[in-house]
């Protein structure tokens, strides 16, 4: 067979088989999506907004100082992601007002919404924190998360469906010693999605969830700076590596786009096998 005839063979199968060709790709794609991630310009949530951005969708990044949201939208930018900031402290209710009011004026709707930050203002045995501590913690890790997917939902709605990612983490999976307050918080996380799964999917929405294991951003510093410390915790995986927030950027994009239509209520732990579900 001469490579002409073999070369028209493979293109029809490729265009009687489309799974082999573009079908795969616009799957992952995102384009025309617009995401609201929170917590965006740093760490885990940047990447989150990387990997949506890369994908197509237009994202919209914030945190609670206008500095840092500058400087992750100049940088986003410089990827030829489409992007726009703003600043959001998501324990105010109209700075989450404002946030999806923007949105959907400046990006004409919401099809994602990435619930992401937290906050870790204690560490040590549970009985010695206080009620502030447990107010600042489920306000800002579950309350927020909720009243956000609250807001978020009828623009969700008028689009024809969407996407929720809540990030939680392994901790609630297996409280972590010292941080009993903000392993549960990321626990009620697991249960806030597999509650509003059955109630969205009417709409279709799809709720889910990423566990991170050891990721190296700020927020872990104190666990991976000490390498004595990291050492026990490299015990516990099964790849001796902590991960990269790219990784589970990667995830979170892969839950939102439609390869993952089938998905709705599940957490997945990005963990490299640290091995602790419940
Ligand atoms: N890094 C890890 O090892 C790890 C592991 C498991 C889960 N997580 C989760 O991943 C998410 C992102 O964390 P990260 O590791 O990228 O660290 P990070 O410090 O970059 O992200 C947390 C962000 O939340 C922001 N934030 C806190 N309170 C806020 C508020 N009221 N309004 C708006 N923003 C607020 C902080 O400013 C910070 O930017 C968090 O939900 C965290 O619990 C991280």
């Amino acid at each position: 067979m001469s490579c002409m005839v073999m070369f028209r063979g493979i293109s029809s199968i490729l265009r009687t088989y489309p799974v082999f060709g573009q079908r795969s790709m616009s799957q992952s794609s995102l384009q025309g999506k617009v995401a609201i991630v929170t917590a965006s310009t740093d760490g885990i949530g940047l990447a989150a907004a990387q990997a949506l951005g890369k994908r197509g969708a237009h994202v919209v990044v914030s945190s609670r100082r206008q500095s840092n949201v500058d400087k992750a939208v100049a940088l986003l930018q410089s990827q030829s992601i489409q992007v726009t900031g703003t600043t959001c402290n998501v324990g105010k209710g109209e700075d989450r007002e404002k946030l999806v009011r923007l949105t959907v004026d400046q990006c004409g709707g919401i099809d994602i919404l990435v619930s992401n930050a937290a906050v870790n203002p204690f560490f040590g045995n549970t009985l010695d924190s206080t009620e502030e501590v447990w107010d600042k913690i489920l306000s800002v890790n579950v309350k927020s998360a909720f009243l956000l997917t609250k807001l978020v939902v009828p623009h969700m709605e008028k689009r024809g469906g969407g996407n929720i990612i809540f990030v939680s983490s392994v901790a609630g999976y297996q409280p972590m010693q010292a941080l009993g307050p903000y392993s549960v918080s990321k626990t009620a996380l697991l249960g806030l999605t597999k509650v509003l799964a059955p109630e969205l999917a009417q709409s279709n929405i799809r709720v889910n969830c990423v566990a991170p294991g050891i990721i190296k951003t700020r927020f872990s510093s104190a666990l991976w700076e000490n390498e004595d410390i990291l050492d026990e915790f490299k015990k516990q995986l099964s790849i001796k590596r902590i991960g990269k927030p790219e990784e589970i950027g990667g995830t979170i994009a892969f839950l939102c786009s439609d390869e993952a239509s089938y998905i709705t209520g599940e957490t997945i732990t990005v963990t490299g096998g640290m091995g602790c579900r419940l």
